[in-house]
């Protein structure tokens, strides 16, 4: 056989192996049926090991590896649960024959909560000046509106979601309001504003980015503004949804926040800044690789694809802020210490100390 008839054969096969993919997720998608007119959740855990069990022994008999056969059925799996929790959250959705308003509707995840809401049924309307979503009716300035909706999502940057929930306290909307900054100290006075007038608000956190398609795994943070409806409401969105709900106050939410992602953007900026000055030996790092290497730079470089506004906000608005970054230079310096005074005990330690610490915390992938 040639190598053009041997790729036609593979071309061939391809095509059968999506036809089954295809099959495999309307099924699955009858199973979200299924579960749902027996009020069972849509993750099943078990069920997904003995998938991925199956699968490997399967691969063992057909002589295939079962690390191959495994990361396929994961991917199957995520692919299955993302269509589930669609259908889900289409379902369960609370918003037919109410309104929304997605202040700030054109940002990224603005976009992501128009789609949401509007899955759900709300009559969605966005409001932004710097763009607008087709088919979703729109004004640039939301000021011009009534204000009438059942809800107002606050998806602006942090200093301009401030004001805005200050001149909201003003307007007293009827409405549910909550904002989803990824800092809550920056918000501080908008919501105690909101909070004198008397109106439903709270303030939420989705920790996850704005291309998330399946929310299992992702946490979503509430913090409670002394309105218990309006959390209630907020929560209640999420709740034909896999994610992890977390209940906390405005300051919990900030120091734990100055660690989750003031500490990790800070560790990659400083790691991409130490590599671009490190002069003659850049060039030479790009023709080398190693698995650390290459997955702190696969990070490093997300990281330095973000917006420097919104990572600036994150880093300097936070009032717990700087102590995270102490925290770096802290252990930096004691890095430098161990190594400059042949301290491998104390290098050893810091070691130890990091396996246990992270040990704790493994998660499920
Ligand atoms: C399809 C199902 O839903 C989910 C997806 C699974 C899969 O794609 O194999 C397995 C378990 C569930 O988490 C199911 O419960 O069977």
């Amino acid at each position: 056989m040639t190598l053009e008839d041997l790729r036609e054969r593979l071309s061939a096969l391809d095509t059968q192996l999506l036809t089954l993919v295809a099959e495999r997720q309307r099924l699955s998608r009858e199973v979200a049926e299924a579960k749902r007119s027996t009020g069972r959740g849509t993750r099943d855990y078990q069920r997904e090991r003995d998938v991925l069990m199956r699968a490997r022994s399967t691969a063992q008999s057909l002589e295939l590896s079962p690390d191959l056969a495994e990361s396929v059925m994961r991917l199957l799996i995520r692919g299955s649960l993302t269509t589930q929790e669609r259908l889900r959250v289409a379902a369960g959705g609370q918003g037919s024959g109410r309104s929304a308003l997605v202040i700030g509707g054109a940002g990224k995840m603005g976009r992501w909560f128009v789609e949401f809401l509007a899955s759900q049924g709300y009559q969605v309307c966005g409001a932004d000046p710097a763009g607008r979503i087709e088919g979703v009716s729109w004004v640039a300035d939301w000021r011009e509106t009534a204000l009438e909706h059942d809800l107002i999502v606050v998806a602006t940057p942090l200093q301009i979601a401030n004001r805005v929930l200050a001149e909201l306290a003003a307007r007293k909307p009827r409405g549910i309001v909550f904002d989803i900054g990824s800092l809550k100290s920056p918000l501080r006075t908008g919501i105690k504003a909101m909070q004198d007038a008397g109106l439903r608000i709270t303030s939420i956190h989705p920790m996850f980015g704005p291309d998330t398609e399946l929310l299992s795994g992702r946490h979503v943070i509430f913090v409670d503004a002394g309105s218990k409806e309006a959390i209630d409401a907020a929560r209640g969105l999420f709740a034909s949804t896999m994610a992890e709900q977390v209940v906390m106050t405005l300051d919990e939410h900030d120091r734990l926040i100055a660690y989750v992602l003031g500490l990790s953007h800070a560790l990659n900026i400083a790691f991409f800044t130490a590599l671009a000055n490190s002069g003659e030996a850049a060039p030479r790092l790009a023709q080398l690789s190693s698995t650390t290497y290459d997955a702190q730079v696969d990070v490093a470089t997300r990281v330095a694809g973000e917006s420097p506004d919104l990572y600036f906000e994150i880093q300097s608005l936070n009032d717990y802020g700087r102590e995270s970054l102490t925290a770096l230079r802290s252990a930096v310096d004691r890095l430098w210490q161990a190594v400059s005074g042949n301290d491998a005990a104390d290098f050893a330690a810091m070691m130890r100390q990091g396996r246990e610490y992270l040990a704790g915390r493994v998660r499920e992938g």
